[in-house]
């Protein structure tokens, strides 16, 4: 049995196995505004290990030594198994690969304000992701339509216009320039920040130098987050003037859709957009989600794969030659194209852009595992799901670290497990974006392949993971665009 024990067993431990004492640490109060305290404890099996850092030397492997904290969850895991219940660098904290777990954390809508306290720069101090269940319900029922079918087939057209301006841009290059390599990852992260600031406001910033916000944000970003496990980062001194970059320039998004509103601009809209919700109800500084890295790292990513399989990236073309015979997608016509989404949620698997969810515990909760042990925790824990732990695991997905979209063809998605396919989170906090992310990505691929076979243009042992708080590529993705020829072969 794994058990996390009551404060009354602690206690007596503590009084009556002072001999004990060397192996057990108890980790810092909590306080939990307004309501109680507890000393939060872990006992696997004799000796109990410590969540507490710094303990002993064996526990210094920490996430700096271990290249960051994603890095450190998969070492854990791969010495400790299914249940990481010790040498985490944050108190009250154990992390789980198990379907149990997910299928028992599916209504639990309560996120460890803690751990995602280093979003506060980013997102405000009193961001979406850390609003408690209560909270997070009627937020989400009120902006939930700000991500509905109606608003993908309102906007449709605007994303596409989006996509069509980057495919006339590389055009352009290519045109121009001999040998042209495209920087897909940067790339693809103008078009999510565009489309992300189209779908949650309808509103374009002119004259972003996106690169440079990109870079804004990638400091604050991986500065904030790479703090909370004591890895600081070369970039300090750039982190001040980036930050007031990136400010000014949500301000400037913000106040543009103001601005948009007072003027009624947008009156030709039926659906409220996400911004449009904020605030017509008079709350405009909660809840900013830009997800932008998210998207950033699910197209290229694709790509990535896309052009190490030309037989998948061929019948994926075969498809899209077929629904689309040579026109721009409609709506249906990307929900007809059933291999592209195939491609789409095997990339996600394979190389998720989100790496953990979390799910804090109010209650003591006995969950029953796969291996058929008993794992008991105590209120105020909080638990880990490593989203690509239980893309890579065996158990869930054969030979994991092949691409093969047609795991998820209709016979085959039938025998996935619930739950194990998670890029986008799970349950009552599972991401409201999921379906038109997917559409996003079917809508820039579709367009990209129509024209374009995809080459990569760096050495693959150069496409190195930096598992952050979101997946990215070290070295950005290289491709090559080779024209097709009308009759969709390559030039
Ligand atoms: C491929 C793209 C994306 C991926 C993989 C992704 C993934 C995720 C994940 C894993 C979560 C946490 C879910 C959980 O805790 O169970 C999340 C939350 C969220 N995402 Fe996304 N996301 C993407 C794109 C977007 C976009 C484009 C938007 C906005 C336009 C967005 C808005 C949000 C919001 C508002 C939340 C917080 C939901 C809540 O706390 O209740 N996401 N996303």
């Amino acid at each position: 049995m794994l058990k996390m024990p009551y404060f009354s067993d602690i206690y007596f431990d503590y009084l009556f196995h002072f001999s004990y004492l060397s192996y057990f640490v108890l980790i810092l109060c909590i306080v939990l505004p307004g309501y109680f305290f507890f000393y939060i404890f872990v006992k696997k099996s004799f000796p109990p290990p410590s969540l507490k850092r710094e303990t002993k030397e064996e526990d210094k492997e920490d996430a700096s030594s271990s290249g960051g904290f994603v890095a450190l969850i998969r070492k854990l895991h791969a010495k400790q198994g299914p249940v990481v219940l010790s040498k985490l660098p944050l108190e009250n904290t154990i992390s789980v690969v198990d379907t149990t777990i997910i299928k028992e954390s599916l209504q639990n809508g309560d996120r460890p304000k803690d751990l995602f306290k280093f979003l506060e720069p980013l997102a405000g101090k009193d961001n979406l992701q850390i609003f408690n269940a209560e909270r997070s319900q009627i937020f989400r029922k009120l902006t939930g339509p700000a991500f509905g079918h109606q608003i993908m087939l309102e906007k449709f057209e605007g994303i596409q216009n989006i996509a069509i301006d980057l495919i006339n841009k590389w055009e352009k290059i290519i045109d121009t320039q001999e040998n042209a390599i495209i920087k897909m990852q940067q790339e693809c992260y103008e078009f999510s920040l565009r489309i992300t600031s189209y779908i949650i406001g309808n509103v374009e910033l002119q004259d972003l130098d996106f690169q440079k916000f990109r870079k804004a944000y990638d400091t604050i970003l991986s500065n904030v987050y790479d703090r909370q496990f004591g890895i600081i980062s070369d970039q300090e001194e750039d982190f001040q003037s980036e930050f007031y970059f990136y400010q000014d320039t949500l301000d400037k998004l913000i106040n543009a859709k103001k601005n948009a509103i007072e003027n009624r601009e947008d009156q030709k809209n039926n659906v409220k957009d996400f911004l449009d919700i904020l605030f017509s109800e008079n709350n405009p500084d909660t809840g900013e989600p830009f997800s932008y890295e998210m998207a950033r790292s699910a197209i290229p990513f694709t790509l990535f794969s896309l052009t190490q399989y030309p037989d998948i990236q061929k019948k994926l073309c075969e498809e899209i030659d077929q629904v689309l015979e040579g026109r721009l997608p409609t709506f249906e016509d990307l929900s007809k194209m059933n291999y592209l989404t195939q491609v789409i949620k095997e990339s996600l698997r394979l190389h998720s852009p989100a790496l953990f969810c979390a799910r804090l515990f109010k209650s003591s909760k006995s969950f029953k595992l796969s291996s058929d042990e008993e794992l008991i925790i105590t209120p105020g824990t909080t638990i880990l799901y490593p989203i690509p732990l239980y893309h890579e695991n065996p158990e869930y997905f054969d030979d994991p670290l092949i691409f093969n979209p047609s795991r998820f063809s209709h016979e085959n998605d039938k025998k996935i497990k619930p739950n194990v396919w998670c890029p986008f989170g799970f349950g009552s906090r599972i991401c409201p974006a999921d379906k038109i992310s997917i559409m996003d990505a079917k809508m820039l691929i579709s367009l990209i392949l129509q024209k374009f076979t995809v080459k990569l243009a760096m050495k693959v042992e150069d496409v190195i993971k930096e598992e952050r708080f979101v997946n990215s590529s070290k070295n950005d993705i290289l491709v090559k665009l080779i024209p097709r020829n009308v009759n969709g072969n390559s030039n």
